[in-house]
């Protein structure tokens, strides 16, 4: 029988709940994947602990997905997820690598100081929202900077809902701001860019030293993998956290949701072109050209969108080519053999 109560420290919701038939209830067994090996996956459940062996009948799984097991332990089926991050995968021409499912919040990470980028923010905001996850924007470093208010500000411009908490990184009682998303069976994923202090965050608010600090590394240029294994943490104070070391190299596919939701002072303005089709380059009755010269709309946020729009549409297009390409020529292989067995057979 299911104890509710404990799966919902690992995360459960009535999302999952409402999934489950009446037979399924009595005959499976919830788990949730907690670590992602090359072998297969680390899952967590109300009898402890699990390793389930990769099958080739199970669907994509990542760190995070809810997973319904048979009595024996073997693999019943996928629950439907709340959020999912994926990106385009590094080194692969065909495929989308999921990242982490069933995500709440999203800690955007950027430091104080040389990192500090209104652009590379916009981009990490384009997938967390595609994601359907909350962003936190973390600024970190915050004893080594003298005037925060200056970044602020800038940031307050992109979006004034935006939720913005200031840090150090190295100081329990400065990161407890960023308690309340890290309680009670709550998902935190970390995302930033490297050396912006996102492991030393995390095991602050860990109370441990439970993620490495600097170190873990996947060479996206290459495609070659070290250690790629995300796994998510479970910190006293209730909630489960995950680093993610690999997302330097963060590049936006089917992400058009995403990043209009991340512009929606562009989109909005957008509406009121006079023309459907404008491209806000000196088209008569543009809203948004307006709005800059106006000065309520920083050219810089337009050129960011439109390049970003453009890159997810870029990439979505270039895999489905390529996974089409890759699919005709699997049925030219496959008809090849057919006619070279045919042609055997009659000999
Ligand atoms: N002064 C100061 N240093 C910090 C702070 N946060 C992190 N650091 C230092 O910054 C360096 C990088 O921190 P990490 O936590 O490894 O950064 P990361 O974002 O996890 O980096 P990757 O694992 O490469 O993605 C370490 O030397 C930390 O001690 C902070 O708030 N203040
Ligand atoms: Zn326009």
């Amino acid at each position: 029988m299911h104890d509710f109560s404990k799966l919902s420290q690992l995360g459960w919701r009535t999302h999952f709940q409402q999934q489950l038939s009446l037979q399924e209830l009595e005959t499976q067994q919830a788990y949730r994947v907690i670590a992602q090996h090359r072998s297969g996956y680390q899952l967590a459940g109300v009898s402890g602990e699990y390793h389930l062996a990769i099958g080739h009948s199970m669907p994509l799984i990542t760190v995070g997905d809810w997973l319904l097991l048979n009595n024996d332990m073997s693999f019943y089926r996928l629950l439907k997820r709340t959020s999912l991050f994926s990106r385009k995968a590094p080194g692969s021409k065909l495929d989308t690598q999921l990242i982490a499912a069933n995500v709440d919040t999203a800690f955007i990470v950027c430091s104080l100081n040389y990192d500090f980028n209104l652009g590379r923010i916009e981009r990490y905001l384009s997938l967390v929202n595609q994601a359907n996850v909350e962003p936190v924007l973390v600024l970190s470093k915050l004893d080594v900077c003298t005037d925060p208010d200056i970044y602020i500000d800038q940031l307050k411009q992109l979006n004034s809902n935006l939720i913005i908490e200031q840090v150090n990184g190295l100081d329990a009682s400065s990161t407890s701001v960023l308690q309340p998303w890290c309680k009670d069976g709550q998902t935190v994923v970390f995302i930033g860019s490297s050396g912006v202090g996102k492991s030393t965050l995390a095991n602050t608010l860990a109370n441990s030293e439970t993620f490495a600090t600097g170190g873990i590394r996947e060479d996206d240029s290459k495609g070659r993998h070290t250690t790629t294994s995300r796994a998510l943490k479970q910190i006293a104070l209730g909630g489960l956290l995950l680093d993610t070391p690999g997302m330097r190299e963060l590049q936006l596919t089917d992400c058009e949701h995403g990043v209009s939701s991340t512009f929606d002072d562009i989109q909005k303005l957008e509406q009121q072109c006079r023309f459907n089709n404008c491209q806000h380059q000196n088209q008569p009755g543009c809203a948004v050209t307006a709005a800059i010269e106006a000065g309520e709309l920083e050219p810089r946020r337009l050129l960011n969108y439109q390049k970003l729009l453009r890159e997810q549409a870029n990439n979505t297009a270039s895999l489905a080519e390529k996974r089409a390409h890759f699919k005709s020529q699997t049925k030219m292989y496959r008809n090849i053999q057919t006619e070279s067995r045919k042609r055997k057979k009659n000999n």
